[in-house]
């Protein structure tokens, strides 16, 4: 599992400085999906940043950020832990592979290196479509590549899985395999953190086990899905139940 204790981010530019994350507690158990929601530009990507060691250099952090238990502050340890332990999905997928090489060669490659899960299988969770895996990744489309990097890291079978945004650019009935792809990674006892503006998804299928809502860079509120839904806040009632159910 992974765990934020006290965390606060701090970003200075240089030209621009701003505390992004303020003193947030978060857990994120195994075999649990829990998902990270609020509006744009609140903390969210950053939290999942200082959570798997992929913070920007121009951040700087207080406080704690707990893999299984043990504190980790040091990149040594983040690469150590990103071979089997912490995956991430980044909010634009095409970050997460190199521009000049086809997909295709670059998930052999992720076997090849640290393969717990195949490559058809893990392509076949994440929806990735076998017709595209020759094309460089900037050749794919947005909700193309998101699949390709969902699947480069669904490859190490990771402990931890922090996925930002993964259904963002989906239609809605791939976005709904997506989650059920990643429902099941939980069932089988990994600890799934996810991003997501996707709430009507996540609670009328049934895949977030705990939401966590977050608000100007701290959590401002969590609970259950029929917890957050029950909410008085007016802000969150129209956060959690748009639909007004
Ligand atoms: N690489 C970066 N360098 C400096 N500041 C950044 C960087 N990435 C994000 N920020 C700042 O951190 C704050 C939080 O951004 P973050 O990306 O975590 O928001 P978010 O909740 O994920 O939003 P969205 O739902 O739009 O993706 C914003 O004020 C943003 O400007």
């Amino acid at each position: 599992m992974a765990e934020a204790r006290g965390l606060t981010v701090h970003v200075d530019t240089g030209r621009w400085s701003e505390t992004v994350i303020e003193s947030v507690d978060l857990a994120v158990p195994a075999g649990r999906v829990t998902a990270l929601l609020g509006e744009s530009g609140c903390g969210k990507s950053m939290l999942a940043a200082a959570l798997t060691g992929h913070l920007p250099a121009v951040a700087s952090t207080k406080g704690d950020v707990l893999v299984n238990g043990v504190p980790v502050t040091e990149e040594p340890e983040w690469r150590r832990l990103r071979v089997n332990t912490v995956g991430y999905l980044p909010q634009s997928g095409v970050t997460a592979f190199h521009a000049e090489a086809d997909v295709a060669s670059q998930l052999r490659k992720t076997y090849e290196l640290r393969g717990v899960l195949g490559v058809e299988e893990a392509c076949a969770s994440a929806l990735y479509p076998d017709d595209v895996r020759h094309l460089l990744p900037g050749q794919h489309s947005s909700g193309q590549v998101q699949r390709a990097a969902l699947a480069a890291a669904l490859i190490p079978a990771p402990t931890l899985l922090v996925v930002d945004e993964p259904t963002a650019s989906l239609d809605t009935a791939t976005a709904r395999a997506v989650w059920a792809t990643l429902r099941r990674c939980a069932d089988a006892g990994t600890a799934v953190l996810a991003i997501s503006h996707d709430v009507n998804h996540l609670i009328d299928l049934d895949i977030a086990d705990e939401m966590v809502f977050m608000r100007e860079g701290r959590v401002a509120a969590a609970g259950t899905p029929d917890e957050m839904c029950e909410r008085d806040d007016p802000y969150l009632r129209g956060f959690f139940n748009p639909l007004g159910r």
